[in-house]
């Protein structure tokens, strides 16, 4: 068949996927955390940039809140500075956005097959969140570094793929900077236009966003363990919401 339609960018080969699971797993087990460049490969990736261009044109984007009240008193641009809109990957003008989200479910899903016990770690993935997709103004946006998940609220994969041109961190910053647990060393990773990054959304991770100078995109997808998850919800269920 022709070369060109059997891209290996997009994951219809099973052995580019089993091959992609493996490193994953294997990564996420030895680091915590898994870097995958060229995940789409160019033109999908550009139809996904494009969206998200029309959507950020559109004004749909909303200054990122900060989750703990403890944090809200302080002013907000000094904690967090991205614009965030949340996305299923169905709403029109969507459709590229919901490929992404698709070929990350595959990729997850398939993993976690893979290890009989669980994609990494003993987790049983079922369900996940929607796509938060971030935008950083260049304006010395960045985000304080952070646990995504630090009370057990039930997700344990962080996956962020990235959609910025020609990034060159030495002029833009935007590093994402994730301090492992185990001390040591510090993973600065590119936010890489097709690159997607993995990693526990636990302590395990730490991680900030430095000051970006020049508009930064990513779309992000958190994995829910199926027990972390449904003891989460009872915990919350003691404390029902306040009928505001
Ligand atoms: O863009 C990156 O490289 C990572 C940025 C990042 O950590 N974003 C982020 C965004 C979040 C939004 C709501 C709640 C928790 C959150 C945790 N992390
Ligand atoms: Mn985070």
């Amino acid at each position: 068949c022709d070369d060109s339609l059997m891209s290996s960018h997009l994951l219809t080969s099973e052995s580019r996927n089993e091959d992609l699971c493996k490193q994953i797993i294997n990564d996420m087990n030895v680091y915590g955390l898994s870097v995958i460049d060229d995940f789409l490969g160019m033109q999908k990736g550009l139809e996904i940039l494009n969206e998200v261009h029309c959507m950020y044109s559109a004004g749909v984007f909303q200054n990122g809140q900060i989750v703990s009240s403890a944090l809200a008193e302080r002013d907000l641009q000094t904690i967090r500075s991205d614009k965030i809109t949340w996305v299923k990957g169905t709403e029109s003008g969507c459709i590229n956005i919901g490929f992404l989200i698709n070929q990350i479910d595959s990729v997850v899903i398939s993993a976690n097959k893979m290890h009989d016990n669980g994609i990494l770690g003993n987790y049983k993935i079922r369900e996940r969140t929607k796509a938060m997709v971030a935008c950083y103004p260049g304006s010395g946006a960045h985000y304080l570094m952070h646990v995504d998940n630090p009370n057990k609220d039930g997700r344990v994969i962080t996956a962020i793929y990235y959609l910025n041109l020609n990034w060159e961190t030495k002029r833009s910053g935007g590093i994402l900077r994730i301090f492992p647990e185990q001390g040591g060393t510090v993973a600065d990773i590119e936010p890489k236009f097709d690159r997607i990054i993995f990693f526990w959304s636990d302590r395990r991770n730490p991680h900030e966003v430095q000051p970006a100078h020049r508009t930064r995109y990513a779309i992000t997808v958190w994995y829910f363990d199926a027990e972390e998850r449904e003891s989460a919800r009872n915990r919350y269920r003691q404390y029902p919401q306040k009928v505001t």
